[in-house]
Order: structure tokens, then sequence, then C-alpha cells
């Protein structure tokens, strides 16, 4: 049976108090039957107490100490309690146990459930004497003060200036001891001592008097609860089969091997059906090892690796890209600006031109006015695209192939699949020949080595490509989903860089890849520090295919 050090303890504790306690009644019965002297019977009483002793001390119990203590204490106690004491109550044990009651309180239930040992408890209600009654029990009550203030008679007025009046000439009247008449007070009985002022000088629950006292508020009832604590018969048969009460080891020590002091020690047994401890390895974020395939797959489709600064200016982020100065997308409501300029770069005018009038291009522009200030406003990047732009102004010559996984900033409502901030994986390719089915080729390969088999393109419009295209990839369960945009730069784009050679571009979304791949619900997933569910989820998952 599995049982705490303490319950042990409290275990062995009771059995030889109980003993003790039996063979001690034992004794003093025939005594007490012919010898009706307390003073025999006292001494007759400790001598089972110490041949237990000698018995414990012979055997080298190991329950010795604590029970010693218990038997020493009980020889104490058994000089006052000689009225049978057939359990030990809990104030006392946790006398002996050098414990609190409320401790042996619990491990008594403990034992309780099983089996081992009866907890009783015992509620008794006391009476107290309320301030006001310690009062009157020193001065005596207001209206045997008042009784005996006057002979045989006095005047209503007179009596009135009494400083016990007003509580006494109420109860003068109702106990019988005067009549009033004519604005006389008269006595008219001697006032025998009442059953309320015997309770008032000796207060004990059960005073005829008492009840008395509790409605005039003079007393007050309170209720106090002792624990006894019984050993059952399972019990006596657990303590008297042995119980071990050294504490388990559970680790050993390399000393405790070396100096043979295990052998000493009572070791923990080792249990085969007790689950382990469940180990987490370290490992990478779920979606940064989506994050770092991605990276892998394209390197080795040849791809070199670009970054930037998240920070853009409007002019890299939209107007290089050909996006009008009053596109929606440029309002407050879809970015984040910043308070913050940058400058332009030194062909910004041949930028203006083309939005302007379309400059040496066959495009004839937006038209109206280009604003060097709009162009100039920061913001939290919107697309990598902004990035790929500047490679290529920095590029003009081909071939060119690159990447670019960063995060991207819109000023999303979050739900479930938006969040303000999020992952795009940005590819940019250019060179003499390229061109739309490169880009569906590219697109399609990278899809089909990320895992998914079915790619189809739906026509899109963005503002720098022509043609503009949405890949789509299948998903069981959900069917096709869109991924991002791509397409061929306009000229608009490529011209005032000096590129003359086809480039074609992307964006996809790499958080919703990640979903689809992990199986979630909800996009914001991916952000949280959930500590559980990163840990829970296999590495280097490999399931949509
Ligand atoms: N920048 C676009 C994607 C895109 C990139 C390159 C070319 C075409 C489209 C977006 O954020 O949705």
């Amino acid at each position: 049976m599995d049982l705490t050090l303490n319950e042990k303890k409290l275990l062995a504790v009771l059995k030889p108090l109980r003993d003790a306690e039996e063979a001690r009644i034992e004794s003093v019965k025939p005594i007490t039957e012919t010898i009706k002297s307390v003073e025999a019977a006292r001494k007759h009483s400790i001598n089972p107490l110490k041949e237990t002793l000698k018995f414990l001390e012979d055997t080298k119990n190991l329950a010795f100490q604590p029970i010693k203590k218990a038997i020493e204490l009980f020889e104490e106690t058994a000089e006052e309690t000689l009225g049978p004491m057939k359990e030990p109550d809990a104030a006392y044990l946790a006398k002996i146990m050098d414990t609190t009651e409320e401790a042996i309180v619990s491990h008594a239930l403990l034992l309780q459930d099983k089996g081992l040992a009866d907890l009783i408890k015992t509620t008794a209600a006391t009476c107290k004497i309320t301030e006001e009654g310690e009062k009157y029990r020193r001065e005596g009550l207001p209206e045997r003060v008042l009784f005996d203030s006057f002979d045989k008679s006095v005047t209503m007025e007179d009596l009135r200036k009494h400083p016990a009046s007003k509580l006494g000439i109420g109860w003068l009247r109702k106990k019988g001891w005067v009549e009033i008449k004519d604005g006389m007070v008269n006595k008219i009985s001697d006032a025998p001592k009442g059953d309320d002022e015997y309770a008032l000088s000796d207060p004990t629950a059960d005073k005829p008097g008492m009840k008395e006292l509790l409605k005039r508020k003079l007393a007050e009832e309170i209720e106090t609860v002792t624990y006894k604590v019984a050993i059952t018969e399972e019990g006596v048969a657990l303590v008297e089969s042995g119980i071990d009460l050294r504490a388990e080891t559970a680790t050993l020590t390399s000393d405790q091997i070396r100096t043979g002091e295990w052998r000493n020690l009572k070791l923990r047994r080792y249990s085969v059906k007790t689950p382990p401890k469940k180990i987490y390895a370290g490992k990478k974020h779920p979606y940064q090892e989506i994050i770092d395939d991605m990276r892998k797959i394209l390197l080795e489709m040849g791809f070199t690796e670009i970054a930037g600064e998240i920070v853009q200016s409007s002019f890299w982020n939209f107007d290089a890209l050909f996006q009008p100065q009053d596109h929606p997308a440029r309002e407050m409501q879809d970015t984040f600006f910043l308070d913050l300029e940058r400058e332009l770069p030194e062909n910004y005018n041949l930028v203006k031109e083309i939005h302007e009038t379309g400059g040496k291009t066959s495009s004839t522009g937006w038209g109206g006015i280009w604003r060097e200030e709009k162009a100039r406003e920061c913001v939290l990047r919107t697309h990598t695209t902004s990035l790929s732009i500047q490679l290529l102004k920095e590029n003009p010559e081909p071939p060119l192939k690159a990447f670019c996984i960063g995060r991207v900033y819109r000023r999303e409502a979050i739900d479930p699949t938006h969040t303000p901030e999020f992952e795009q994986l940005e590819g940019v390719v250019m060179d003499k020949d390229v061109s739309f089915r490169h880009l569906m080729g590219f697109l399609k390969e990278f899809y089909h080595r990320v895992g998914f088999e079915s790619v189809r393109f739906r026509p899109g419009y963005f503002p720098y490509t022509e043609p503009s295209v949405e890949p789509e990839v299948w998903v069981d369960g959900l069917g096709w989903v869109e991924l991002g945009g791509a397409g061929i730069f306009r000229e608009e784009v490529t011209a005032p860089w000096g590129i003359s050679y086809p480039v074609l571009a992307w964006g996809l979304g790499v958080s919703r890849v990640a979903m689809l791949k992990l199986g979630l619900k909800d996009l914001r997933e991916l952000y949280r520090s959930d500590v559980n569910w990163i840990r829970n989820e296999p590495v280097n998952r490999k399931e949509v295919r």
C-alpha cells in the first residue's frame, strides 16, 4: 500500500498508543474495583507503558523514536487522564509528532480513505460570557444593583437617577421584585438569587440559567471541534506486518554506492508501468522549418538570395512599380506610413515622366502630376517586390535570378486568415530569352518541390506586370487555393533603369503555404508562442504531396 512517510508515522504511533491504553485500562480495572484509591490506580497504570517501552528498545523497532516520545508524553498525561482515553485526539498526536493538528487531521483523512484509520469529529458547544456579562459578573446584574440601592420603597423619580436604572427597572418588574404605584417603587419580594445569576458566576452550557444569559446577550455560544483518531483493524494489521519508516531513496548518489551506504537505504521500487516524462527535443519552429525548406529549394534551383530593409520609400514600394499615386493601396487604411522621408534616387525624374506621360516608352502613363513629396514618404514595405526592383536597378544586365523571403506589412483587420504582418517569397528572373512559359515553369517546379502536385494559373492584375497571373494549387478538401501573384514586368517598370530584357517576377504567400502544410485553421497560430503546439509538431513534416 502506498503511504506517505507521515501517514506511516501516524499509524506507527497510533498502534502502540492504543495498545498501551488498552493495557492501562485493563490494569486499572481490577484495582479500581477493589481499591477505590486514585493514587494507587495511577501507579499501576504506568507499568504496562514501561514494558512496551522496554520491548521497543529491545527489538530496535525503526518506529522507535516517535513512539518513545509518544509513550513518554502518554505517561505524563496518563496521570491526568485516568478515565478511558480510547482514541487519542489530533491535538495530542500533533504534540507527539511535532506537527500541527491540521497536518494530523489531513493525514488521518488520507488513512481513513485507505481504511486504515477512523477520524472521529466531535463538536461541543461551550458558552462564553460576553464583555457585558463579565461586567455584571463583577458588579451584579443591573436589576440586582438597583434592588440593593434602596430600602423598601423609593420614588420613581429618585430611582431614575441611578446609573443602572435604564436597564434595571424593566427587569425589576419583569422578575416581580417590585411593583410601581402612584410614582412609588415598592419591593414586593426578597429577590432570591436566580438561575441566571448562578449561571453567570459559573458558566457551563447546560446550566438552567444559561438560556436566559444567551437571550440577554450576556453569554454567547462557541462551537469547538475536536478530532479523535482511531486505528482500524486493517491499520493494526499493517503496522504489525512491519512498516518501514525510512523515506524512500529514488536516486542514488555515487558516494552512496562507493561507501556501501546504499545497503542501508530503502530504495524506491522501479515501476515499469509509470509513463515516463515526455522529453521534447530542441527544434526549429515548424514555420521556420518550412521557410528554410523553401529557401533550400530555390537555392537548388539556382537562385541567389537577397534581403533588404523593412522600411522603404513609397518610391520603391509603389512609384518605381508604376503604381499610380492615387492608387487605393497607397491609402492610410491599407498601408503603414511612417513619419519619415527618404531621398529619391538619381534618375527618379525618369519615373516621374513615365507616370505623367509615359516618357520615352510606348506607354502614355497615368497622366496628372507626379509629386516627389509623395514618393519620399516612407512605409513598412507592403511587398517584397520593392526589393526586386532595386536589385534590377543595381543589376540591369542579364542574367539575374534571385529570391527573397521576408516579412511584409499591410493594415489588415486581424482574423483567422489575415494578419498585418506576414511573409512573402519574392522571385525575379531576367535573361535574354525568358518568356511567360518560363515563368509558369518556374512556379510549377517550385510548387511541386514544395509538395503541391497540381498547379494552375488564373489571369490576374498588377500595375507592374503584363501579363499577370495568380498561381493556384490544389489542396484536397479545400480545392484550388490562390497563393500569390506573378507576371512579366512592364516596360514602365524596367525602362527607367535601362533594362531591355524580359523580367519574370512573382510574389507568393508563405504563411498560406505553411498553414496548408501544417494543417492549421488559423494563420495566427504561426505567430503565437504556443509551446505545446510547437513541441508536438513533428520535425520536418512532409505530408502535403
Ligand atoms: N507584389 C504582389 C505579387 C507580385 C509580385 C511580382 C509580380 C506580380 C505580383 C503582391 O504582393 O501580391
